[in-house]
C-alpha cells in the first residue's frame, strides 16, 4: 500500500504579477504509454522529455516487474528494452501504480492476453476508483479479475493463456478504458475492434501506429470505431515526449487571473482531443494566444501566451467538449469564479470517480472561498465574482488529489485572501516541479510547516 508520506500544508497568496517563460514536464498520458509499448516491442526505445513525476514513475517500476529493462539516464532521459508483445514475466511482487489511474488501466489490458498473473494496488485513492470499467472488457478476451468490494483494488488478473479477440463498445468516454483494451489487443489473435461515441485523447493509437502496429480509425453512425490487428511485432521508437497541456493549464489560467500578469508556456502538445481547456478560456475572453504553431512528432505543437483577462465571462462549456477537458475542470472552476457571470459545465459525470470526486472536492473548496456554485450528479456551475471578487481566507481538502491541490493554490495567488491546501504532497504525481515554476513566475507559496 503507497503513500506519499506527512501531509504538506501549502498557502498560496496575492502578490504582483506572474512574468516570464514556463517550461512545463512532458505530458502525462505519452509518458506513460512510451514506457508500457517500450516494454511491448523488441529492443531498446529511446525517450526523451518523460514526466518525472510520481505517476509515471510508477508505471516504469512496473514495466521493470514485468521483465523490461527500464534505465534512466539522465532528467527525463530513458531507455526502455522491451521483452516484445507476448513476453511479459510473471511478476515477484505485487505492482503498486500509487496515485495513477491510467497506469495501472493500461498495464491491467498490455498484462491481460499473456499467460501470468499479477496482483495490483495503489494508495488510498487509487484503491477507491473503480476497477469494472476495464476488468468487464478484458474478461471477453478471456482474462480473470477478483478484487475488492465487487472491483476494487487490491485486484490480481489472472491472464487470459488463449486469448480471443474482442469488439467492444467503451460504455464511457474513457481513454483509459479503450487504451486498456487495444493494449490487450496486441497479444490476441485476429481484430480487436473498440468504438466510442465521443473521441477521448488518441495516444494510444497514434503511438501504436508509431510502433508499427496497424491500427485504423473509422467514424461511424456509432461513433469512432478503432480495429487494431493482433500480435503485431511492435518496432522500438526515438520518442521526444511533448509538454503536457493538462500541466500547462496552471500557468495559463494563472496568469490570466493574477492582475498584470503575462507568461508565455512554451511547446505545448495541441492534440485536438486534449486541447478543449483553452478553447473554453478564448471564448470566456481569455487573453490567450497561440504562438509559433507547429507539427512536432505528429501532434499539432504550440507556445502558448496567457496575460491578465480581467473581462472574461462565464459560458456553457459544451458537454461534448468535455473528453477533450476532463481534467481541465476543477482550473476552469477556477478561472469561471473570476469571470463575471456563470459558468455552466455540463457532462461531467466522470470527474466523480478522478482521483477524487472533483465536482465535490471543488464545490466545497469553492464555498469555502465564498464562491457560490451548483451541482448536480452530471453538472458544475459556478457564479463568478468578476476579477479580483473571490474572498478566499480558506483551506481547501486536497484528497489525495493532485489537480485539486493546484487549483486552490492558483486561485489563492489571485483571491483577496490567502488560500491554503491541507496536502500539497499530491502534486508531486504529475507536476512535481509546480512550486518551483510558480515561484520563478513570482507566485507567493508558503509552507506553513516547513
Ligand atoms: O488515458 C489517459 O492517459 C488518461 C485518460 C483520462 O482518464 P479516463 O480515461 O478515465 O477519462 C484522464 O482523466 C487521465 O488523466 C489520463
Ligand atoms: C485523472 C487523472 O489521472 P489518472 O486517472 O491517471 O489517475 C489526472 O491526471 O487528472
Amino acid at each position: 500500500m503507497s503513500s506519499h508520506g506527512p501531509a504538506q500544508k501549502m498557502t498560496a497568496r496575492a502578490g504582483g504579477p506572474l512574468k516570464g517563460i514556463a517550461h512545463v514536464p512532458g505530458d502525462k498520458s505519452i509518458s506513460h504509454r512510451s514506457l508500457i509499448l517500450g516494454a511491448l516491442a523488441v529492443g531498446e526505445t529511446r525517450v526523451s522529455g518523460l514526466l518525472e513525476g510520481q505517476d509515471v514513475l510508477d508505471t516504469a517500476k512496473a514495466m521493470a516487474a514485468f521483465g523490461a529493462e527500464v534505465t534512466r539516464h539522465g532528467e527525463g532521459d530513458w531507455s526502455i528494452h522491451g521483452v516484445g508483445v507476448g513476453g511479459f514475466a510473471e511478476p515477484e511482487d505485487v505492482i503498486d501504480c500509487g496515485n495513477s489511474g491510467t497506469g495501472v488501466r493500461l498495464v491491467m489490458g498490455a498484462m491481460a492476453t499473456m499467460p501470468i498473473t499479477a496482483t495490483f494496488t495503489g494508495d488510498a485513492s487509487l484503491r477507491s476508483r473503480p476497477m469494472g470499467r476495464v476488468t468487464d472488457p478484458l474478461a471477453l478476451f478471456g482474462a480473470r479479475a477478483v478484487g475488492r468490494d465487487g472491483g476494487k483494488l487490491p485486484m490480481t488478473i489472472v491472464g487470459a493463456a488463449d486469448p480471443v479477440p474482442v469488439d467492444y463498445v467503451t460504455p464511457m468516454a474513457s481513454a483509459q478504458v479503450k487504451s486498456a483494451v487495444l493494449l490487450a489487443g496486441l497479444n490476441a489473435p485476429g481484430k480487436t475492434v473498440v468504438t466510442e461515441r465521443s473521441a477521448t485523447r488518441d495516444h494510444t493509437e497514434r503511438m501504436l501506429r508509431g510502433f508499427g502496429a496497424e491500427v485504423v480509425t473509422e467514424q461511424t453512425g456509432e461513433g469512432y470505431r478503432i480495429t487494431l490487428t493482433g500480435r503485431p511485432e511492435l518496432k522500438p521508437q526515438t520518442i521526444a515526449v511533448p509538454r503536457d497541456p493538462s500541466s500547462a493549464a496552471f500557468p495559463v489560467c494563472a496568469a490570466l487571473i493574477v492582475p498584470g500578469s503575462d507568461v508565455l508556456v512554451p511547446n505545448i502538445g495541441l492534440n485536438p482531443t486534449r486541447a478543449g481547456l483553452f478553447t473554453t478560456l478564448r471564448e470566456m475572453g481569455a487573453d490567450l494566444s497561440y504562438e509559433n504553431e507547429r507539427e512536432e512528432g505528429g501532434e499539432p505543437v504550440a507556445d502558448l501566451r496567457a496575460r491578465f483577462s480581467p473581462d472574461m465571462k462565464g459560458i456553457e462549456v459544451p458537454a461534448e467538449r468535455a473528453p477533450s477537458m476532463i481534467d481541465e475542470y476543477p482550473i476552469l472552476s477556477v478561472v469561471a469564479s473570476f469571470a463575471e457571470g456563470s459558468t455552466y459545465m455540463p457532462g461531467v459525470h466522470e470527474l466523480r470517480v478522478k482521483e477524487s470526486d472533483r465536482i465535490d472536492a471543488m464545490a466545497v473548496g469553492l464555498r469555502a472561498c465564498g464562491v457560490e456554485v451548483d451541482e448536480t450528479e452530471d453538472s458544475f456551475t459556478v457564479h463568478g465574482l468578476g476579477a479580483g471578487g473571490v474572498p478566499g481566507g480558506a483551506t481547501a481538502a486536497a484528497r489525495l488529489d493532485h489537480r485539486i491541490a493546484m487549483s486552490f493554490l492558483i486561485c489563492g495567488m489571485a483571491a483577496k485572501q490567502p488560500v491554503s491546501v491541507d496536502d500539497a504532497g499530491p502534486i508531486a504525481t504529475s507536476f512535481p516541479i509546480f512550486e518551483a515554476l510558480m515561484r520563478e513566475l513570482g507566485a507567493t507559496l508558503l509552507r506553513p510547516n516547513a
